[in-house]
């Protein structure tokens, strides 16, 4: 009997990036098991939102692949956008429907069948119903995040990738977004990548960390391995070890 692996949620090989001639992502390879909540960390330039824009088809990778969900993005890519969603604070959702409007529009993309009761359980969960039927040019920036938000679960998608989804939210509003992200997973078992700035949400929600710096993976781990090797209590330790270019703790 032939044993077939199982096929990673999301595979990345020789992926690059170029603007003007200067690499600024790549080449990166990794894989997502399907159902782990995976965060991508690095510090402002490091390449983060352009990776998750070409995974998304956003942004034109100068060369490598991308197979998302068993599919080969730069020619099946099709066939599963319908299993992923995205959020990103850069990717603005039309200003002048209002919410509802663009959650009805992206439910018909999607092919949401029970899109009115959907919507409705995201406008609560979210806590959206006060703002429904409001333009979405007219929210505050904590408004606009938890529509994106909403947005991005309504196919419950199979694949999710998250730019920075808490950026924008106070605390509380915060604390909940994770709780709800926490129970999105557990239900529909989803498979996450999560850029973030924010290491108190890395250690609640992700069981590995990718480590970008100036655009390539310096490091990739559990969060209690990455903790172990560089002999570090916290997330954020690590993070200013790996930014700053130490290894292990120790200048390089
Ligand atoms: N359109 C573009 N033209 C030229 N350079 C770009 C372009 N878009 C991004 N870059 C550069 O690519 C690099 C990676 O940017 P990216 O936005 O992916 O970083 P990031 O890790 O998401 O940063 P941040 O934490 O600040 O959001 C940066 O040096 C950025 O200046």
């Amino acid at each position: 009997m032939s044993f077939s692996p199982p096929v990673a949620a999301l595979s990345l090989r020789g992926l690059c990036k170029s603007y003007g001639g200067k690499l600024v992502v790549g080449p990166l390879d990794f894989e997502l098991e399907k159902g782990a909540v995976t965060a991508l960390l690095g510090g402002n330039g490091a390449g983060k939102t352009t990776t998750i824009g070409m995974v998304m088809g956003l942004i034109q990778p100068s060369s490598g692949s991308i197979h998302a969900l068993g599919a080969d993005m730069a020619t099946n890519r099709e066939s599963v956008l319908g299993r992923m969603n995205f959020e990103s604070p850069y990717v603005d959702l039309p200003h002048r429907l209002s919410v509802r409007e663009n959650l009805r529009v992206f439910a018909m993309l999607y092919g949401v069948a029970d899109a009115k009761e959907k919507i409705a359980r995201l406008a609560k969960d979210f806590a959206l119903e006060d703002f429904l039927d409001r333009p979405n040019g007219r929210l505050s920036a904590g408004q606009k995040t938890r529509v994106a938000l909403a947005k991005a679960l309504i196919n419950d998608p199979e694949l999710l990738l998250l730019d920075e989804p808490t950026a924008s939210l106070d605390p509380d509003t915060a604390d909940w977004v994770r709780a709800r992200l926490e129970t999105q997973r557990e239900k529909h078992d989803c498979t996450i990548l999560l850029a973030s700035h924010n290491m108190g949400e890395v250690e609640r929600l992700c069981d590995r960390v990718l480590m970008l710096r100036k655009g390539v993976l310096v490091d990739d781990g559990k969060p209690a391995a990455l903790l172990a090797r560089y002999g570090r209590r916290t997330l954020e330790e690590v993070f200013l070890d790996v930014a700053r270019g130490r290894v292990n703790g120790e200048a390089a």
